[in-house]
């Protein structure tokens, strides 16, 4: 299961909650537009990161920080200057709309146009923004800050223009709350500055200039092979009449596209731009090549635009069917989404408003009439209805959000207002408008109950066009304003109505109210077409009243003329409105678009929150697996410390052999000696067997003894300090695992661990080892060394040759012995001459016995010690894998969700375009 992780119950559990841009959210918790969910949350490195992560939110999700624009090839870029779209302005823009809605264009660069002003240009670009929406790219020509307010894709750089981070930089502050790059493009005329900015400085495509169609050799030599990112081809050397031969042998050779002027464009035939299109994409290599680096997305883009295609939409010659099959299309494609969306964050609170958006696109049109408290929302309500439906009044009247439903009532019949179990509240009402759509009353915005503002705010985004009712006595206040903000996040269409406009002394009065509101709605909703009605809703329902009342037919009339003069804006709207019904008007393609619009849109906000979320779990997963490899790789660093502090122990071991085997070397040098006469004598004459003799009594008892008492207690310290080391450390691991990742390192867990191994485990072949040498029998074996190296040189002298030895009590040296030998015994010489080697036979023999205990021990040292680190290594591998099982899987999981996230993203884009396009059908 995706995320499967995040619902683990005893992961560290923190509230994180994924904002929606509010305008709202500085003055109250924005608790309508919460991506609510638990996110179980796993850190390594600081249980608190989580939480405080969530509160900064981040400005994106995407790997590098943000979503990078993929530029559709080949396409063709138009290039157009502000003059060319302001002067013969709806010829141009509806030419721009077909060409965008075929596909030919991708990208529209509108040009500084020289000595055009830049009000000229922002307001050429509005006019394009406007009629191209997401379906192509629009990008202006230098002006980062017209760009900018435009809200455009992105700018065109020339050669010598501003350096590409800058212009990219300066537009991603503007476009604080988007996560998709702006695109920035770069003029180049020669392949040196080609390279330069694709390689250095990341201009996400290229607008070549070349000078003659000569040089495309050296073109296609120098850039097409080396340059990765689409290049589009610019050069006036086109013939019209060779346009489209060239066009396909540039395109073939490598170039993404070609930028046409807007006088080519009203040149070149479907016919022509299909066969361009068509002969690239058989036959251009150099396509495919591309694809990766575009990214797999365009891929399933074109994927999905043709399973699109497939499913029908191509080929109605009927636009109710052609909408039937689109609404059938989304439907499919948004239950999916749903799907994708739940599995992606599954506590998601506002998955709600998309289904609600996907139950209602069967459902008439959703006309949600929203504005500030006495605005005159319900008196204009009841004049659009003809009746006085709803309670009006100076204080606020409207707490819930009402729907009006149409009913067959008769007129005598009760009208029925009924609360469903869902929490709407339905009137059904006769009135006719209602047959052809439901009009939503909703509680005014500023009102002082925060409840009755997020209600409307939380409508909002079901809204298939908001009626935003302003009061002709506080034209657009502040609140007002960030209202409109808000609706813009949601991208809705809003149609404005002045109402209370009797208020107005004279029409000089409302002209100035109307251009006031006008002007400043063209800058916040980013459009040129605001639309707006003055009326007067209360003239305008006593008119009606009025005329349906039974008043005699003088006064009828004179009332009607009356009112007429009045309401004239309100009758404009109602027309404004039954064009909107039907489907056969331009507005009426306009409303079914903005119904099915509807639902897409919260499909692509809840995609985006959902990528943020993904993205701020794949971060942290990240890090946890990262934190547990560190931790587990951690137990390296541990057992290179621990040898290195061994190093000591071995060191007092070795020194304690080393001390011992002085002195016994030295005691057996001193016991070797013939001049100690008694003791020679003890040995000769003794014989085998019976008790030590005294060296050896001393070697056992003062020197051997001791020694190994110590060495037993030294190496007794030393499993202990072992033990109790590898104890400390695994404990502490044991507690890292458990306080960061409770889970998977529980208690019921710890016993599938059998740790009692690890804790009952010893290290004693140090200790075994000192403990096997035995004392009494290394005495027992120096004293039959001794007694045979004195047996060897002196048994067969006899008692004369012994007591010649006497002289050489007084003189201490060996050479001395021998002298005194040699003087007194001739005879003996050759006997005792060989007393010497024997004597040093006997010390090499010690000797080698204390360092062959010396390396015995020390091995069984280092055995210990591998031993000890091994289980210490082990153990922690045990604790260890679990979590870093499920931090591994969790990583795969969100990189799972991740993908389908954008291959959603991708098919609603791709649903948008069909839908945009509906009135080119
Ligand atoms: N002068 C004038 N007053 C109007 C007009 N329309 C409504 N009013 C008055 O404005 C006041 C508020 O009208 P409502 O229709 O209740 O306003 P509302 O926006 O529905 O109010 P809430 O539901 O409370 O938010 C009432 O006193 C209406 O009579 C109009 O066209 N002209």
């Amino acid at each position: 299961m995706v995320l499967s992780l995040l619902s683990h119950s005893t992961f560290i559990t923190t509230h994180t909650s994924l904002l929606f841009h509010c305008p709202y959210r500085h003055r109250h918790p924005p608790h309508h537009l919460k991506l609510r969910r638990h996110i179980s949350v796993t850190s390594a490195v600081s249980n608190n990161s989580t939480s405080s992560n969530s509160q900064n939110q981040p400005r994106t999700l995407f790997p590098g920080g943000y979503k990078r624009p993929q530029i559709k090839v080949p396409a063709l870029v138009l290039q157009l200057n502000p003059q060319d779209v302001l002067d013969n302005r709806n010829d141009v823009l509806s030419l721009i709309d077909d060409a965008v809605s075929k596909n030919w264009i991708g990208i529209v660069v509108l040009n500084d146009g020289g000595d055009a002003s830049g009000g000229k240009m922002y307001e050429a670009a509005r006019l394009l923004k406007e009629v191209i929406g997401g379906r192509a790219y629009l990008l202006l020509s230098e002006r980062v800050d017209i760009a900018a307010a435009v809200n455009a894709s992105g700018v065109l750089l020339s050669d010598q223009g501003l350096p590409a981070i800058v212009a990219r930089n300066t537009m991603m502050d503007t476009k604080f709350e988007s996560v998709v790059l702006p695109l920035v493009a770069r003029n180049v005329q020669t392949p040196v500055a080609a390279e330069n900015a694709s390689n250095s400085e990341g201009a996400d495509f290229l607008i070549y200039d070349i000078d003659e169609m000569k040089s495309l050799d050296e073109v296609v030599n120098a850039v097409f092979g080396r340059i990765k990112i689409p290049i589009f081809i610019m050069t006036d050397s086109f013939k019209n009449e060779k346009l489209f031969s060239e066009a396909s042998r540039l395109m073939k050779a490598g170039a993404s596209g070609l930028v046409i002027s807007l006088n080519e464009l009203k040149l070149l035939s479907d016919d022509v731009l299909s066969k361009i299109f068509e002969s690239v994409i058989l036959s251009n290599k150099r396509q495919h090549e591309k694809l990766p680096y575009l990214g797999d997305k365009l891929r399933t883009n074109d994927a999905s635009n043709g399973s699109l295609v497939k499913k029908g939409v191509v080929g109605f010659v009927n636009l109710e069917d052609k909408v039937q099959q689109l609404m059938e299309t989304e439907r499919s494609v948004l239950t999916e989404a749903i799907d994708v969306i739940q599995r992606a964050a599954p506590l998601t609170d506002e998955v709600s408003l998309l289904v609600d958006a996907v139950l209602q696109l069967d459902e008439p049109f959703l006309l949600v009439i929203v504005g500030e408290f006495n605005s005159g929302k319900s008196t204009f309500i009841n004049a659009l209805l003809g009746e006085k439906y709803l309670q009006d009044g100076v204080v606020p009247t409207t707490n819930e959000i009402t729907f009006l439903r149409y009913s067959d009532l008769d007129s005598n019949e009760e009208q029925r207002c009924e609360r469903h179990p869902d929490g709407q509240f339905v009137c059904y009402l006769p009135a006719p408008i209602l047959k052809e759509m439901i009009i939503v009353d909703t509680p005014g915005t500023n009102v002082i109950l925060q409840r009755q503002q997020r209600l409307t705010e939380e409508f909002v985004p079901r809204a298939d066009l908001l009626i935003f009712v302003i009061s002709a006595d506080r034209p657009l206040t502040e609140s007002e304003v960030t209202f409109l903000r808000y609706t813009q996040q949601w991208k809705k269409k809003v149609v404005f109505v002045l109402n209370k406009s009797d208020i107005y002394q004279n029409a000089t009065e409302l002209e100035e109210a109307i251009l006031f509101i006008k002007e400043n709605a063209k800058r916040l909703l980013n459009t040129e077409h605001v639309t707006l009605y003055p009326v007067s809703a209360r003239a305008a329902l006593r008119a009606k009243l009025l005329a349906s009342s039974n008043v005699d037919e003088k006064n009828e009339k004179q009332s009607i003329d009356h009112a007429h003069h009045r309401t004239s804006g309100f009758y404009d709207l109602e027309e404004f409105l039954f064009s909107f019904l039907d489907g056969s008007t331009s507005t009426g393609i306009e409303r079914i678009k903005l119904k099915l619009e509807t639902p897409i849109r919260i499909a692509e906000q809840l995609l985006t929150a959902c990528q943020m979320l993904t993205m701020q779990d794949y971060q942290q997963a990240k890090k946890d697996l990262k934190s547990v490899n560190e931790l587990l790789g951690s137990v390296k660093d541990y057992a290179q410390k621990l040898e290195s502090e061994s190093i000591l122990w071995k060191r007092k071991t070795l020194s304690l052999i080393d001390d011992t085997k002085t002195r016994a070397t030295k005691l057996t040098e001193s016991t070797l000696v013939i001049s100690n006469f008694d003791i020679v004598t003890t040995y000769v004459f003794r014989g085998n067997g019976g008790a030590l003799m005294p060296a050896a009594s001393v070697i056992q008892n003062d020197i051997i003894g001791p020694a190994l008492s110590e060495a037993q207690k030294l190496l007794g310290d030393y499993v202990t300090w072992l033990q109790s080391n590898n104890a400390r450390e695994g404990r502490s691991y044991l507690e890292s695992f458990m306080k960061r990742w409770p889970s998977v390192v529980s208690t019921e867990n710890l016993e599938e661990l059998e740790t009692d191994k690890f804790w009952g485990r010893k290290y004693e072949l140090s200790r075994e080892a000192i403990e096997s040498f035995n004392a009494a029998a290394a005495s027992k074996l120096f004293d039959q060394e001794v007694r045979e190296a004195f047996l060897g040189s002196f048994g067969g002298l006899g008692a004369a040759g012994l007591s010649a030895s006497l002289l050489t009590s007084v003189l201490p040296t060996t050479l001395e012995d021998l002298l005194a030998l040699g003087l007194c015994s001739a005879g003996g010489l050759l006997a005792i001459s060989k007393f010497p080697a024997r004597r040093q036979l006997v010390v090499d023999k010690v000797k080698r016995t204390a360092d062959a205990l010396g390396r015995e021990l020390e091995e069984a040292m280092q055995k210990d010690l591998v031993e000890t680190k091994e289980s210490l290594e082990n153990f922690v591998k045990l604790i260890g894998k679990p979590y870093q099982d499920l931090a591994q899987q969790r990583l795969e999981s969100l990189l799972a969700t991740q993908e389908k996230l954008t291959s959603m993203e991708s098919t609603i884009k791709t649903l948008q375009i069909e839908i945009q396009n509906l009135h080119k059908s």
